[in-house]
């Protein structure tokens, strides 16, 4: 999966365009589009970065194969040869900057920056944003729970209902990212480290006469860390006596039972009655797991009601974003070459939000040196000095421009970092774990206002005042022509 031929992973318009540069002979033209949500999914707070090892793979290992460009040639029998034989020598020599996997980004701020030749920056949007998109709406849903589950063991069970199984596998590991401990995808474990856990099935329980006889052969067989499912004919008249049954076996040779898994009922009221039985039978230590269609709403609410839950299994909400299926991340040109000069290009909208910000531009995460949380994020063009020498900045808000303060004593950290300069990768991808660090330390930099789950703090994303005249000029100018 890693190494796949995903050159025609692209809209069918990018091809267009590729083609039509390509006749124009404006396609090594340079050209500069950023990658950035619009609003916050889920209503939350923040949205966790997530998706650059697959973009990574993705961009160096970008070329047509034979069979792409015979089947480019069969699609257009009247493409001139000339671009088929472009294609073949076909590879990303461009320059990419990006937010880290696992950093907090907010709506507006380049996530992605893409410096290539127009042909290249345009065909590679589409996959770029498949990746972003998706790994991006995951790590954001898990974080969520994440942030409701505290210290309990989370464990990501959502393959049988994601969308297919690349959605499966990667969202196991946007998971990973945001705090999940373990998946049951084998697949992500092997490829990505991740820990992997499971229980058993309601089947394996079936396949016995009776749940004793199958909780009992389970364990005897299995080398260690049993988990058995309780709540196959009836949670407390059977599955827990049963499975303590099993257990008390499993201490008399020595070993432990690990956990017993409820999977329907009423979680709360079931993991209090079973928590009792299991301490009364002197099996402190089996933990409770719990599943059930959960997502943080519910668990917050499991939570409420007193129950004993140590370790939550999460599916179908988690791995479908099912409360909000999709991140809106759009990719815009904001500077082209014209003549050998960039020069900045904006996309003009009814809907102020829409309004894209024009000009090349970097992203720094704003720290108050006297508390050391995040005051703002600050998005200005390259040769801007403020940040980098610590000058006084002026915070601006684009939205509200009457809002504004100017800051001294803070430090400025470069969010977007060089992965590709000039079509050869210089980023080395962090392992898991590292990534993980990473965005617990991302989370720290912000005050728990910015964090809750409901009704959260908005966390201001300032532009300077170089790039708001920049955009406000180019706005005024495309209003006038207008004009009627
Ligand atoms: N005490 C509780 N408070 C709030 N929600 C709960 C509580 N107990 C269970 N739930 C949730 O309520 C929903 C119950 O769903 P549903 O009615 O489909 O389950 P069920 O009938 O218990 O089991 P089955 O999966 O066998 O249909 C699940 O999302 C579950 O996580
Ligand atoms: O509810 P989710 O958050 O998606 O978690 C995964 C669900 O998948 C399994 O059910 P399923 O009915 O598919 O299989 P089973 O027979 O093993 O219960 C498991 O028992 C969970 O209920
Ligand atoms: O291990 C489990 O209990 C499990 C795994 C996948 C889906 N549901 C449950």
């Amino acid at each position: 999966m890693l190494t796949e031929d995903l050159a025609l992973h692209t809209d069918k318009y990018q091809i267009n365009m590729m083609y039509a540069h390509w006749h124009l002979g404006t396609h090594e033209r340079k050209a500069v589009f950023e990658a950035y949500f619009r609003k916050l999914p889920f209503g939350n707070g923040y949205a966790v970065f997530a998706g650059l090892e697959r973009i990574v793979h993705y961009i160096s290992n970008l070329r047509f194969t034979e069979e792409d460009i015979q089947y480019l040639a069969e699609q257009e029998e009247n493409y001139d040869l000339g671009f088929l034989e472009e294609l073949r020598t076909f590879q990303f020599r461009g320059t990419i900057h990006s937010m880290k996997e696992g950093a907090l980004v907010f709506p507006g701020e380049p996530l992605i920056r893409v410096e290539a030749r127009m042909m290249e920056a345009q065909l590679v949007e589409t996959a770029i944003l498949n990746f972003m998109n998706f790994q991006t709406l995951i790590s954001t849903k898990a974080s969520r729970i994440k942030q409701i589950a505290g210290q309990d063991m989370l464990l990501e069970f959502g393959t049988r209902r994601a969308q297919e199984a690349d959605a499966a596998v990667w969202g196991a590991r946007a998971a990973y990212i945001a705090g999940f401990h373990a998946t049951s995808n084998m697949l992500a474990g092997k490829k990505f480290g991740i820990p992997t856990k499971g229980t058993h099935a309601h089947s394996w329980v079936q396949s016995f006469e009776s749940e004793q006889e199958s909780f009992d052969a389970y364990a005897k067989v299995l080398p260690d860390q049993v988990s058995l499912l309780v709540d196959t004919f009836d949670t407390l008249e059977s599955g827990v006596p049963h499975a303590i049954q099993t257990g008390k076996y499993l201490a008399s040779i020595g070993k432990e039972l690990a956990a017993i898994r409820l999977d329907s009922g009423d979680l709360a009221y079931l993991s209090i009655e079973a928590r009792k039985m299991l301490d009364e039978a002197g099996l402190p230590n089996v933990k409770i797991v719990a599943s059930n269609d959960l997502d943080e709403n519910t668990i917050l609410n499991l939570k409420a009601q007193g129950a004993r839950i140590d370790t939550w299994g999460v599916g179908t909400q988690l791995i479908t974003a099912a409360d909000q299926p999709s991140l809106g991340g759009v990719y815009k040109l904001v500077e082209r070459d014209v003549d050998g000069e960039m020069k900045p290009t904006i996309k003009i909208s009814g809907n102020p939000e829409k309004v894209s910000t024009p000009g090349k531009k970097d992203v720094y995460r704003i720290i108050d040196r006297t508390s050391g949380k995040a005051l703002a994020d600050y998005i200005c063009f390259p040769d801007e000095e403020q940040p980098r020498e610590g000058g006084p900045i002026k915070l601006l808000n684009p939205q509200h421009s009457y809002l504004q303060k100017t800051i001294r004593n803070y430090e400025a950290i470069p969010m977007l970092e060089p992965i590709f300069v000039d079509g050869i990768q210089v980023y080395v991808l962090p392992v898991l774990e590292a990534i993980r660090d990473y965005h617990k330390e991302q989370l720290n930099l912000f005050w728990p206002q910015y964090l809750r789950k409901m009704n959260p703090e908005i966390f201001r994303v300032n532009i300077s005042e170089k790039v708001w005249d920049l955009k406000k000029s180019m706005m005024a100018e495309y209003m006038q022509e207008e004009d009627i």
